[in-house]
């Protein structure tokens, strides 16, 4: 079976500053895969990468087996990529449906969208409840959630989601990960870069250690979980 997505050896410079370094990787249909590590680590560079927002010096990356070499970013999201970015880029003087609608701004099905905006209610209810007011109304947790309604609008076949923990209380965060679990469940593939490694590690197929630009370790997300190395570099233990 041909993996959804194919990372072969790639590396993203900035300038002459190399911050991925040969790195690969791949994701299953169906599979939730993460990506931990310590700032800069280059997992943000990464996802910007398979998003065409920045050009690889080097490597492959094969969606459903078809090179992503030199296609422009709303290209990208055509064929099945969302992200749901680092820092949200939530507009705030746009209402919450219409962040939603941006989302959808490939497609034309009236039908289908509305079905989705729906769908985005379901999953986030509080979205729904506000869903005419200013989304810079919205708490730091709410506008992680829109974010992440927002790239399912596209129907991607992957979810790119870029720290969707990043400084939400523990209760905002246990939502965004049910979340995730669900979404999963109902056949979503999910690419998951997280600095939380405990929750991203519990509910993730698999991992990758990422440190300075290298995956310096992989495995299921339940052996990464137990490993003894990752419990003393990022679970906090002695
Ligand atoms: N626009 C940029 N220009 C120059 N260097 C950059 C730029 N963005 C990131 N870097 C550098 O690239 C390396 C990888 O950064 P990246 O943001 O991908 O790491 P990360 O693992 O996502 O960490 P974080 O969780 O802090 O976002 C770091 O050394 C960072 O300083």
């Amino acid at each position: 079976m041909t993996a959804l997505l194919e990372v072969e050896d790639l590396r993203v410079a900035y300038g002459k500053i190399e911050a991925v370094k040969g790195i690969s990787f791949s994701v299953d249909a169906g599979q939730v895969v993460t990506l931990i590590g310590t700032n800069g680590a280059g997992k943000t560079t990464t996802l910007r990468t398979l998003s065409g927002l920045l050009k690889p010096i080097g490597g492959r990356i094969l969606f459903e087996g078809k090179p992503l070499a030199n296609i422009p970013a709303h290209k990208i999201v055509a064929l099945g990529l969302a992200h749901s970015p680092e820092g949200r880029h939530i507009f705030p003087r746009l209402t919450i449906t219409e962040n939603l609608l941006l989302g959808a701004y490939l497609r034309n099905d009236k039908a289908g969208i509305e079905k989705d905006i729906q769908r985005a209610y379901d999953l986030f209810p509080i979205l729904g409840e506000r869903r005419k007011q200013a989304a810079g109304t919205l708490s730091g947790g709410e506008q992680q959630m829109l974010a992440m309604g927002r790239a399912l609008m596209s129907q991607p076949k992957l979810l790119m989601l870029d720290e969707p923990s990043m400084g939400l209380s523990p209760i905002m965060m246990q939502k965004i990960m049910e979340t995730i679990v669900e979404l999963k469940a109902s056949g979503t593939t999910i690419l998951l870069v997280e600095q939380n490694a405990q929750a991203a590690l519990s509910l993730a197929d698999q991992g990758h250690v990422m440190e300075i630009g290298k995956i310096v370790l992989s495995g299921t997300g339940a052996d990464l979980l137990h490993d003894e190395s990752v419990r003393k570099a990022y679970l906090g233990e002695d």
